[in-house]
């Protein structure tokens, strides 16, 4: 069956059950209730941890501020959290903006010449800072110094700040996005990974005992298999099984419970939702499999490159199902049996040379 470009131009938008990104701002406050402390109840991101560990500890034993961090990758992985845990492990303040939000040199500068000796500054999207702001970072992080304008036109001159020593965190979802000067400033680099369905389980078992709700061991296996290698998407399926869970039955939630729930909801047993069947299945229906650029997939499932590119592939590439090559996105075996299809003999894209 042939897919149709304007069916999907037009459907409406529905809220996406395993969307990444946050839903609402109501969805941040749960979040928040949700979050872990300390670095000891972080689960998973081994790598990033004892890194974490061994640096903070360093910091803390030298009495000095902490190296800049870049924390990169996917959305709901778990960036913010970890900022949040970094100012907490280090006693100290957090202070925290966004790379759109910091219109002005003068906006980084108020908030740079407030912090406290040793603090965390959180920079969310770094990638979307502007140029002029970027430029009034780099000497605050390699000397704690800046350099501000006084006055205007002929009169204005330029003059030196010193600064507290201070942590940059950086969060963004593209790492390639960042300047190479403003990548090289960071000392630690951390680059989150997805989870794995036994992490994602211990998350959800925190979570459930967090909102005093009984969950058998086999349903947080099940809402964890199925939340796409993701926190947040755990979090949310978690919610949503309890609600069902307290309608449909007596409020514990049991494997049979958590199936139906996930049925209802759409989710297929592999985590995958209707985007990113809608993705699979124009890739192999309407461009034989690809390869096929980004844009032209975009634009025939109505979706932004932007989002297909941060939120939908990555995990569809991790888990094997697509992939991305210099000629364009290709479906994998692995694509054609999930949605029901003989796969080709041969992987689409390598009867035109391969890369
Ligand atoms: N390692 C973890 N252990 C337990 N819970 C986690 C972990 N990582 C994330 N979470 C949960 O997932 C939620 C989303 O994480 P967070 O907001 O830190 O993601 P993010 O990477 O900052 O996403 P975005 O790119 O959208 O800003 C958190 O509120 C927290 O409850
Ligand atoms: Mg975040």
């Amino acid at each position: 069956m042939a897919i149709e470009t304007d069916d999907f131009a037009r459907a409406p938008r529905q809220p996406r059950m395993v969307s990444a990104a946050p839903e609402s701002g109501r969805e941040e406050a749960l979040e928040r209730a949700l979050r872990p402390k300390g670095l000891q109840e972080y689960v998973g991101q081994a790598k990033v941890r004892e890194q974490l560990e061994i640096f903070i500890g360093a910091a803390k034993k030298r009495q000095e501020a902490l190296d800049h961090v870049l924390l990169f990758g996917p959305p709901g992985l778990g960036k913010t959290t970890l900022s949040h845990i970094i100012a907490y492990e280090l006693g100290v303040n957090l202070r925290q903006t966004s790379g759109p939000v910091l219109e002005k040199p003068k906006d980084l500068a108020a908030l740079l010449t407030n912090l406290e000796p040793n603090d965390v500054l959180f920079i969310d999207e770094i990638h979307r800072l502007s140029p002029v702001v970027e430029e009034i970072l780099y000497p605050a992080l390699e000397d704690y110094q800046i350099d501000i304008m006084i006055g205007e036109g002929p009169a204005a001159r330029s003059i030196k700040l010193d600064l507290q020593p201070f942590t940059l965190v950086g969060a963004t979802t593209r790492a390639g996005m960042l300047t190479n000067p403003l990548r090289d400033r960071f000392g630690i680099v951390g680059r989150l990974e997805f989870y794995n369905a036994s992490e994602l389980a211990l998350i959800v078992k925190r979570s459930a005992g967090l909102l005093h709700t009984p969950m058998d061991e086999a349903a947080a296996f099940e809402v964890a298999r199925r939340s796409r290698g993701t926190p947040r998407i755990a979090n949310r399926l978690l919610r949503r099984v309890r609600d069902y869970a307290d309608v449909k039955g007596n409020g514990h939630i049991t494997l049979d419970m958590a199936n139906r729930a996930l049925t209802m909801l759409d989710v297929d047993p592999i985590g995958f939702d209707l985007m990113d069947r809608k993705l699979l299945e124009a890739l192999i229906h309407k461009f034989d499999g690809g390869p096929v650029g980004l844009d032209n997939i975009a634009a025939s499932i109505g979706e932004e490159a932007g989002t297909i590119e941060d939120v939908i592939e990555p995990y569809l590439i991790q888990q094997g199902y697509l992939q991305r090559t210099t000629r364009g996105r290709i479906a994998t075996q692995a694509a054609f049996r999930h949605l029901g299809l003989e796969p080709p003999k041969i992987e689409p894209g390598l009867l035109s040379g391969g890369d």
